[in-house]
Order: C-alpha cells, then structure tokens, then sequence
C-alpha cells in the first residue's frame, strides 16, 4: 500500500533578474523582470509503507525541493503529493505528526539546551503520552547510547552524538515516515556505521518508511533496495539498487604519483584514462581485477609515491547513465542550460 504518492509533481521558482549599474537598479525599482528556475520539472512515483528508498541526485538536482514539498514546507506549482493520505502543504500540522525529518547539515534541537531538555520539549510540542515517552528514551538510550551525553547542551555534542540525538528526537512521536537528508555526511567510520544499523533496527523493527538523501554511496548500498534517481527535476532511474550497482557501481578509480620514468606505463585489465604531471587516473572493474592487482603491475615499471582509490561517486555514477543508458532508465530530456 502506498503512503507516498506522488504524481506530476513540479516546483518554480521566479528569480528577479539583476542588472548591474545604477540604471539597473533603478529600471528594478520601477519594473521588476523575473525568470523562471524549474526545480522540480515532471516527478512521479510512490513508495509502500515500510519501504526504504534511497532519493538520489547530483547538487542541484532538486531532492530538497522534493522532500519540502513532501514535508509541507513549500507549495507545488503543479501536481500532486499526498503523505499518509494528507496533501501535506494544506494541512502542515497534521503531516508533521507522520514525519520524522532528520538534516545531516543542521540540527533540529535547540542549540542551547542540554539535549534532555530538546527532548522533553518534543515530548511536549507532539504530546507523547509520558508512558510512550519513556519507552522510547529507553530504547532509544540503549542502542543510540544517549546517556553518554543527555545532560550536555547540543551545542557541545560531537557531531556524531549530535546526529544521534537528532534520529532520537525525529522518531520520539512514532511517525510512520522518515526523511533522512545526508544522515551520515561528516561522521567517522564507526559512528557512520552505528547510524546505519539504527537505521535499519527502526525500519525492520518499526516498520517505519525511510526516504533517504545521501551523496554516500555506501548508505545507499547498505540501506535501500530501491533508489528513485533525479537529476535536472526529472526522473531518471526508479528501481532495484542493485542493478544500477552491477551495472556501474563496480568501476574503481586509482589515483597514482609516479616517479618519472621513460617507460610508458602498460596495465592488464586497467585502463589509464587521465594524465598530469606525473599523476596518473586508473580505471578498473573491481570484478575483473583487485586495487593491489593494479598496483603490482605498476611497481613492475615504475616507483609509486602515493596513492589513492576512489569510490565511485553518484555524479559519477548518473554521468555513465548518460552516456551508456541502459534497459530500465528512462530516458531524461535533454535540459537547456540557464533552466
Ligand atoms: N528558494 C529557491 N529559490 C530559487 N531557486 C531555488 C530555491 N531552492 C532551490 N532552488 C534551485 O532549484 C534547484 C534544485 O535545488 P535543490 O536544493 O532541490 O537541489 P538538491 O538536489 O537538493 O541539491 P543538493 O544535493 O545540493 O542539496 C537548484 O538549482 C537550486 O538552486
């Protein structure tokens, strides 16, 4: 059953034109001229109660114009949404009450309070029954380890406690649906880790739906089956992660510092794709042959001074789509530029 719809949604926004110059400024005082930016053009899809979906784009592509829209924040200019059967601009109050939203890039609590008070504060602002209240913080005190830090203010928290804190908080009212805008971005290994299993025990165990922003290809990977993926506000790709990941997720990039050396540098199953003063770009499928496989055949010929190997990035990832397409895409518009 599906607890997010969404069809034709679209979202403009009109920009006022600045002219430069004193002139300028006064023609903008007397008429104001405006263009037309079109952050979400045609966007339709639904996501099933319990689903956990993976809402994946380049910068700019309009994933926050989206989930603004889903939130109540921002007005469609065309189209439908409609969260848990709410059209949630038309009733905010109502729609908060079955979200959850959590920013990786800012906090929800207050700044000042000892985190204990942020909480008591929601408790209060969605009226938690005190029993529910306290079942929560328990639960939520023995995976997240809440207690290492309840009493000092958010202000003070390591970002890792803070985002912490911020997934408690966002669930103290038992929404049935949870946004999650880069969740990760910034946090260590561990901490990174410690959040992608809450996530998961919440899911599972809650039967919570997750809508989930990230640039991190590991949180899709490790958290959604399905991902929906934008770019310029349209739809570009709705389906399985794991075909995009077989498809495009395996190709790794060595970066190299080599000595200078008069030997062209000759690799098996690894193609040089990119080259400056000394630095080389490497690509390979990590099916067909190993990072460590790459690198002996360099050390063969040549001295390495350091290196590195990338993940493939989103960007990455929606560029070869482009270029390749395959079965299952549709297809994107081409855009103008300045749209
Ligand atoms: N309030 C606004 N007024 C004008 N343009 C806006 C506004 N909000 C967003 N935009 C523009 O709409 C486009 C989509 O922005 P949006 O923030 O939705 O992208 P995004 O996919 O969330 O990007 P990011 O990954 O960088 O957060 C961008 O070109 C952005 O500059």
């Amino acid at each position: 059953m599906a607890i997010i719809e969404v069809e034709h949604l679209m979202k403009e926004f009109k920009i006022a034109k600045r002219e430069t110059g004193f002139l300028g400024a006064m023609k903008g005082l007397v008429k104001r001229e405006f263009h037309t930016k079109h952050a979400v053009k045609d966007i339709s899809f639904t996501v099933d109660k319990g689903e956990m979906v993976g809402y994946i784009g380049p910068n700019g592509a309009g994933k926050s114009t989206t989930i603004k829209m889903l939130t109540g924040i921002l007005v469609p200019s065309g189209g439908t949404v409609k969260v848990n059967g709410i059209v949630p601009y038309e009733n905010r109050q109502a729609n908060a009450k079955n979200i959850g939203v959590v920013f990786g890039q800012r906090t929800q609590l207050w700044w000042d309070l000892p985190t204990i008070e942020s909480f008591e504060l929601l408790k209060e602002i969605y009226q938690v029954s005190h029993s529910r209240y306290k079942e929560n913080m328990d639960t939520f005190t023995e995976i997240l380890g809440l207690d290492e830090f309840i009493n000092t203010p958010v202000r003070q928290l390591s970002l890792g406690q803070r985002m912490r804190a911020d997934i408690a908080a966002s669930l103290l009212h038992d929404p049935p649906i949870l946004f999650l805008d880069e969740p990760t971005i910034g946090l260590d290994v561990v901490a990174k880790e410690r959040m992608r299993t809450f996530i998961k025990e919440i899911n599972k165990e809650r039967d919570i739906t997750v809508i989930l922003t990230t640039h991190d290809m590991e949180d899709i990977e490790q958290l959604c089956q399905r991902m929906v993926l934008i770019d310029h506000g349209q739809k570009v790709y709705d389906g399985e992660i794991a075909v995009v990941k077989n498809r495009f997720g395996k190709i790794r990039t060595l970066v190299v510092d080599l000595e200078q050396h008069s030997t062209p540098l000759t690799l098996e199953k690894a193609e040089v794709f990119k080259e400056e003063t000394g630095r080389y770009w490497i690509r390979f499928n990590r099916e067909d042959i190993s990072a460590s496989g790459v690198i002996t055949q360099i050390t063969q010929t040549h001295n390495i001074k350091d290196l590195t190997v990338e993940e493939p990035e989103i960007e990455s990832i929606i560029s070869r789509i482009y270029q390749e397409g395959f079965d299952g895409v549709e297809q994107p518009i081409p855009v103008k530029s300045g749209s």
